[in-house]
């Protein structure tokens, strides 16, 4: 069974936590009150969705992972967002939605070569729409940085590395992260390696998603992935009561202080993220949904993370690429 060390990484970070406490006790009541919004594994059936079942999708898909991360504007700032068949969508919605207009207009975001010297003028008119995204220079060089991956090491095509995980979401997670720099979701803590790799891991869920589990979307090990450790899971794992935060912390995030990338707080917020997830999916499997996996309680908390009641106190704010 291929080795997946995000896990075992995050474990030594919550036994040793000082700024975020997990509360066991909160666990089984969110379940009990929340539980009935879980829906299916994550589905693809959405408007800004790219679908059409071809290898174009999975490329597709590839360019919106590379992407998926950080969409909230500085203080007084418009949210950045775009328009699409007369609906206006913001956050992650915004970038998918993007990337679908610009498939459609015929800009080749799925070829590598094109990628590799992506014009900065082209990328800017992608996500022209209200507002301007964040970390607009980080996205043009990650994706550059990919399409020369890809060209120099996978024929140009990501679905040679899909085809290499050979049907393992983790192996497919693994070499994302040892591939593309910008998927190397990782911090050192206490002299100690932490895994996240966020957006490799949701790279192999939303391929799962889009080819309903067939195809290129067919791998035998979801159940071994972990809870995406983004920002909106622990602004609701912390409304569920199932997170604490020290109250400087608390502080720093109920006034949207920056959180530094790489340090302590981040770290312990994140790792305490992915391990109430593992302890959450215990909770519906005693509860008698046994098949839950941790990429559908991770999708349930963000699907709450979109109600009202989840998004009284802000989410903490750290300007990263990796969520
Ligand atoms: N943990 C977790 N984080 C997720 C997602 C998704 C969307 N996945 C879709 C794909 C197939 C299904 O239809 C899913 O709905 C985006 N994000 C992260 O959220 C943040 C954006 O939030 P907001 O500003 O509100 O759009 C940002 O860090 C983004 O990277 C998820 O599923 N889980």
């Amino acid at each position: 069974m291929e080795p997946f060390p995000v896990l075992p990484s995050v474990e030594v970070v919550v036994r040793r936590a000082r700024w975020v406490r997990f509360c066991p006790e909160a666990v089984e009541s969110a379940v009990a009150r929340w539980g009935g919004e879980l829906q299916c594994a994550g589905t693809w059936d959405e408007p800004f969705h790219f679908a059409d079942g071809t290898e174009e999708t999975a490329r597709w898909i590839f360019v919106l992972d590379v992407l998926n991360h950080c969409f909230w504007p500085d203080p007084g700032e418009p949210v950045w967002g775009v328009e699409l068949e007369g609906t206006f969508y913001s956050g992650y919605a915004g970038l998918a939605a993007a990337l679908k207009k610009a498939h459609l207009r015929g800009v080749p975001l799925t070829d590598a070569a094109y990628l590799a010297t992506l014009p900065e003028e082209d990328l800017k008119r992608v996500f022209s729409g209200r507002g301007s995204i964040p970390l607009f220079a980080e996205r043009v060089h990650n994706l550059r940085e990919a399409g020369r991956v890809l060209l120099e090491r996978w024929g140009g095509d990501v679905v040679r590395i899909i085809e290499a995980a050979e049907g393992s979401a983790c192996r497919l997670a693994s070499l994302c992260a040892r591939e593309f720099p910008s998927f190397r979701d990782e911090a050192e803590l206490d002299g100690r390696t932490v895994y996240f790799w966020k957006r490799a891991q949701i790279f192999a869920a939303d391929l799962a998603a889009a080819f309903r589990g067939e195809g290129l979307g067919a791998f035998r090990d979801l159940a071994r992935l972990t809870a995406f450790a983004d920002y909106k899971l622990p602004q609701v794992l912390r409304e569920l009561g199932i997170l604490e935060y020290a109250p400087e912390l608390a502080g720093k995030v109920d006034r949207r202080e920056l959180l530094e990338p790489g340090s302590r707080e981040e770290v312990e917020i994140r790792a305490l993220t992915v391990w109430a997830v593992e302890r959450l999916k215990e909770a519906f499997h005693r509860a008698g949904f046994a098949q839950v996996t941790s990429s559908r309680v991770d999708h349930w908390l963000w699907s709450l993370g979109q109600l009202e009641p989840f998004r009284k106190r802000p989410y903490h704010r750290c300007r990263t690429i990796y969520y």
